[in-house]
């Protein structure tokens, strides 16, 4: 909600105007995303320097800011547990015929 009215990149936002951050495609602007449609988890090993607390605007899945996810700790703790969970308990195939590249 802006506070006050404002201007963003020249567009005037008056003043308890609810405005909605896209993060969708903040995640894939290509001006920061290289081959932004591709499943490659190890960039963000690449990108040492951005992470996902809300410093970098660029990559912000859990909000940024005073009413970002209270959750993150625990969170980024459980996703892992969570994930290692379902990856160790089932056996994981694609549906017949669907390809990895199908997804992109
Ligand atoms: C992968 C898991 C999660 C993601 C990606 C996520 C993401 C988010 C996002 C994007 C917001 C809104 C931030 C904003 O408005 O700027 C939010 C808010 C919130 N999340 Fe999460 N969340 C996750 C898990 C959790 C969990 C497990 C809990 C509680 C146990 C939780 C509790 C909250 C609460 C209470 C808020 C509201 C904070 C506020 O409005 O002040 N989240 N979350």
């Amino acid at each position: 909600m802006a506070m006050d009215s404002c201007k963003i990149l020249g567009y005037h936002i008056p003043k308890e105007t609810q405005v909605l951050v896209n993060v969708w495609a903040i995640g894939r602007d290509p001006k920061t995303w290289e081959n932004l449609s591709k499943f490659r988890p190890e960039r963000f090993l690449e990108l040492n320097t951005m992470d996902y607390k809300g410093h970098h605007f660029e990559f912000i899945p859990f909000g940024s800011g005073r009413r970002m996810c209270l959750a993150v700790p625990l969170a980024s703790r459980l996703l892992s547990m969570a994930l290692g969970s379902l990856l160790h308990c089932f056996d994981w195939s694609l549906a017949n015929g669907v390809k990895p590249e199908d997804w992109i």
